[in-house]
């Protein structure tokens, strides 16, 4: 539909439905999660509809499992009641996978297809680094759609501050606490692994938190004689030593990020580990007990916090607004305070990882 005819129905649409408080809707939008899911998820989910409803007066289905549902045209409508009361439900609603919309029956020719079969006008799709680089090349087919960044990694440089990154440096803190107390207990040395491929965002907050002897980050290469001075140095002091090691650390002399769970859907190592090897190698040169804790997936589980239900529903709320002034092609961001929109072209293909100068900030307090 071209942009004028679409605007123009949207307007009588409008009209119709703010007169009578109901009515027919004309556009059409489609909702999907892909990628790792992070707590927030469904509050974009109810910001866009809610927003989307009662703004424009669109209609909204949701995709099931990301791209999956798209390619296949697996969908599920989203009328005002499915989103009541969801924005502090973790997960999707929708569900999510890392399935690749170019492969299999995939391609935007038949996206396109599913999307005219089932009368949808454009997309919302919320995701990662890798599911906005895929909205972004079915845009430049010439489908309509628009992002919405999300990662617990908080590692997209369009975006002050991703939704899910406070909720999991929150729960890891918590859990990075409650080892602390059972280390001081036993007189041990405790490492506890959190998440981040390539950023140390959610190692450094929860490190820095808590009050780490050591936060190790996948940006800086640490030695080993490094971390046992340090792990040496706040025993002498009479601590229990305490480690944080984002999964992505990749200790001086290595060269790629421990990984031992094979491959994920799109042929990445699955991370994770790390901490389990480095926390013999500390009781080996050190001579201290130590322990090793792997967070893992309950730092992306359960309720989000209030600021990333606050900051997921301003996100979902613009991305509506941008389906509605046909800004396809754009993603939405948070720049300070406020919620701003950029193109997938200049917003893509760089990582937001941890600048040196927040690192040794970080490097004063450690040992
Ligand atoms: N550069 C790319 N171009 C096209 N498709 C991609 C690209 N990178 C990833 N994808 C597809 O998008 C899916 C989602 O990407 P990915 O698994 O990296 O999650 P994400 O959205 O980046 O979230 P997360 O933060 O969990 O990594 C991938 O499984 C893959 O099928
Ligand atoms: O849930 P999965 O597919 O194992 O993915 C885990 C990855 O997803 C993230 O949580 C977010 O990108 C990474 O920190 C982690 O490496
Ligand atoms: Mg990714």
């Amino acid at each position: 539909m071209a942009g004028s005819q679409m605007a123009s129905r949207q307007a009588a649409h409008n009209a119709s439905c703010r007169g009578a408080g109901k009515g027919v809707s004309s556009v059409k939008i489609g909702i999907l999660t892909s990628g790792g899911d992070c707590p927030g998820l469904n509050a974009v989910i109810r910001g866009a509809v809610l927003n989307g409803i009662k703004q424009y007066g669109h209609e909204f289905v949701g995709f099931l499992d990301g791209w999956r549902g798209v390619v296949e045209g697996d969908v599920m409508d989203l009328p005002r009641q499915s989103v009541r009361g969801i924005s502090k439900q973790g997960g999707t609603i929708l569900g999510t996978s890392r399935t690749n919309p170019f492969e299999g029956n995939g391609g935007p020719e038949a996206i396109g297809k599913q999307l005219a079969r089932r009368g949808i006008d454009g997309m919302i799709a919320i995701g990662g680094e890798g599911t906005l680089a895929a909205a972004h090349r079915i845009s430049e087919a010439g489908l309509k759609i628009v992002g919405v960044p999300q990662t617990v990694d908080n590692d997209l440089d369009v975006t002050d501050y991703t939704f899910g990154f406070d909720t999991a440096v929150q729960i890891a803190t918590e859990g990075i606490d409650r080892l602390r107390t059972t280390g001081e207990s036993h007189h041990r040395c405790m490492v506890a692994e959190v998440m981040g491929r390539h950023a140390g965002w959610i190692a450094l907050h929860a490190g820095m938190a808590s009050g780490a002897h050591a936060i190790l980050i996948p940006e800086q290469q640490v030695s080993m004689d490094q971390i046992v001075e340090w792990v040496t140095d706040a025993h002498k002091r009479g601590r229990a030593p305490l480690v944080v090691v984002a999964e992505g650390f990749m200790p001086e002399g290595t060269e790629t990020a421990h990984s031992h769970r094979g491959l994920d859907a799109f042929g990445r190592p699955r991370l994770g580990g790390i901490a389990d090897q480095l926390a013999p190698e500390i009781e080996a040169r050190t001579g201290l007990e130590t322990r090793a804790t792997v967070l893992g997936h309950i730092q992306r589980g359960g309720v989000p916090t209030a600021y990333d239900r606050v900051l997921a529903t301003r996100l979902g709320m613009a991305a509506a607004d941008s389906a509605a002034a046909e800004n396809w092609g754009t993603m939405v961001a948070l720049r300070g305070t406020e919620i701003v929109r950029a193109h997938f072209s200049s917003a893509l293909g760089r990582l937001k990882t941890v600048p040196q100068h927040r690192h040794d900030e970080a490097v004063t307090l450690f040992g």
